[in-house]
């Protein structure tokens, strides 16, 4: 009988210290361990591991050199012990393997453990005189004048692993309460916002040839999505709840702290509901899931707290999400703007938008009524600075039409999520179109003039049903738990109006 091959034991680990701890075999039976593992599970003394990294510096002494080495698992550097001429050939930025014995410091104080190293190998040498980074305070804006290399940056790379725990604990959060996760299309024929602010496609690339072929691509003009709701919106009434994390694009001039041209939007939609509650409820979880994992004191959450020990994450200012966010109504927000005693730039005026200086100002009046300040959701905006798709308010006061909508406002970024009720009713769906001048008038459109949106309009006419959803800037939200005051920083390669690198 042909005896089954043994497997690898891929998962053989180094002493006692590193059992049931991940490692990668290498080749000369020595393990490969993060960074981050080594740190975090402490072992005693072990020997033959296998460390890979960026050297983050360098320091000769007589007798022995020290090499600061990175790998982007942790925001600590290990240290590494060389001799002199192990570390002739090392300079900062140059990706290393390391072997060696993992043995505690004699000085607990700067770091609990040190790397005595063996073997070198000069995996990527780097060039020294011309290599952009050094262990020392580079400003934000320098670093993104580098999106490529700027993830070597210690902090920088614990934003991009905060947004990669984030994006797990809202995708487990999604599945355990039964939502689907969906991907719409990023090119589509409409822009849902109806705010101009989209961007168009160059269609100048050649499609077949056919009979009615127009010379672009789609023979009719594409555009980049601004957001996924209007498919998100089909996919609710088959499936139920849904949600996606999609790339998002806005053709907006705003070169602020607050925007980007590609941004990720989390989006959710809500079947078989009238109560605009419940969709303001889902908001609440998705950030709590957000902000129980940071609790939760992972590695991430413990890393961002040491940067900044007075960081004022959400978890400690909204007790683990077991309150709700306080709420109150546009026309409320307006008469405490107006009877405010600040100067704003902007007169705060019933019927019009409210300004980011309006949004910070009730944002921390009504986000600090607790001992804390947490988000604040503003309810029931006017239908005519609202989009199309918005549910009219059943009980519109003074005759000022309003529409079941909300936004969520937080001092430092304004708007993080903006959300509604969505018109679920076929006429009233066209007539809210046709005052929005995006169909003709008149009783019934022809498919022709229902045009782009036909397929939209014809999800009222099946088996339509009440329901509601909303949009969460996902890196705003990140940005403003961690503390970092530009969302060109939570972004690895951003875009914003005149720059795209990368
Ligand atoms: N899904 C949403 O409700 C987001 C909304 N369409 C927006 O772009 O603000």
């Amino acid at each position: 009988m042909v005896q089954p091959r043994p497997r690898p034991h891929l998962l053989r680990c180094v002493g006692q210290a590193f059992k049931g701890c991940r490692a990668t075999h290498s080749s000369s039976d020595s393990y490969r361990l993060s960074i981050a593992r080594l740190l975090d599970d402490k072992p005693a003394y072990a020997k033959d591991v296998v460390v890979t990294g960026f050297v983050r510096s360098i320091r000769n002494q007589k007798q022995r050199s020290f090499a600061s080495i990175g790998d982007g698992s942790s925001l600590e550097s290990l240290q590494a012990l060389l001799t002199p001429a192990q570390a002739q050939s090392l300079s900062t930025g140059t990706a290393v393997r390391f072997t060696g014995s993992w043995r505690p410091s004699p000085n607990p104080k700067a770091q609990s453990h040190e790397l005595h190293v063996a073997d070198v190998d000069i995996i990527g040498p780097a060039e020294a005189s011309t290599f952009p980074l050094q262990k020392k305070y580079h400003t934000p804006e320098y670093l993104r004048t580098m999106p490529h290399l700027r993830t070597r940056v210690p902090l920088n790379s614990t934003l991009l692993r905060f947004r990669s725990d984030a994006i797990a604990a809202v995708t487990n959060m999604f599945y355990k309460d039964g939502f689907t996760q969906s991907h719409t299309p990023i090119i589509t024929s409409s822009d849902c916002e109806g705010a101009g602010e989209v961007f168009h496609l160059d269609s100048s690339q050649k499609g077949p040839k056919t009979k009615d072929d127009d010379g672009t691509f789609f023979r009719a003009p594409k555009y980049l999505t601004v957001s996924s709701q209007l498919h998100l919106e089909a996919l609710a009434q088959s499936v139920g709840n849904v949600w996606t994390l999609s790339p998002t694009f806005r053709a907006e001039k705003s070169d602020t702290a607050r925007h980007l041209s590609e941004f990720y939007m989390l989006e959710a939609e809500i079947s078989f509901t009238e109560d605009m509650n419940d969709v303001m409820r889902v908001v609440q979880n998705t950030i709590g899931a957000i902000t129980k994992d940071l609790e939760s004191g992972s590695r991430v959450g413990k890393e961002l707290l040491s940067v900044s020990p007075d960081l004022d994450l959400l978890p400690r200012r909204w007790r683990g999400g077991s309150r709700d966010f306080p709420k109150v109504t546009y026309t409320e927000a307006i008469n405490i703007l107006r009877s405010s005693s600040h100067q704003f730039e902007y007169e705060p005026r019933w019927g019009a938008g409210l300004q980011a200086e309006h949004e910070r100002y009730i944002a921390n009046e009504l986000g600090t009524s607790w001992d804390a300040s947490v988000p604040v959701f503003v309810t029931h905006y006017p239908k005519v600075i609202k989009p199309f798709y918005m549910l009219s308010t059943a009980a519109n006061e003074n005759s000022r039409e309003t529409v079941d909508c909300f936004d969520l406002l937080v001092p430092e970024a304004c708007e993080i999520v903006g959300g509604s009720m969505r018109e679920h009713r076929l006429e009233p769906l066209i007539k809210s179109m046709q005052a929005c001048k995006m169909i003709p008038p008149g009783p019934i459109p022809s498919d022709d003039e229902l045009g782009e949106l036909k397929w939209y309009i014809d999800l009222r006419r099946w088996g339509s049903v009440p329901h509601g959803g909303f949009g969460l800037g996902f890196d705003r939200l990140l940005a403003y738990l961690a503390g970092v005051p530009n969302i060109r920083e939570m972004v690895t390669f951003p875009r914003w109006v005149g720059r795209c690198e990368c």
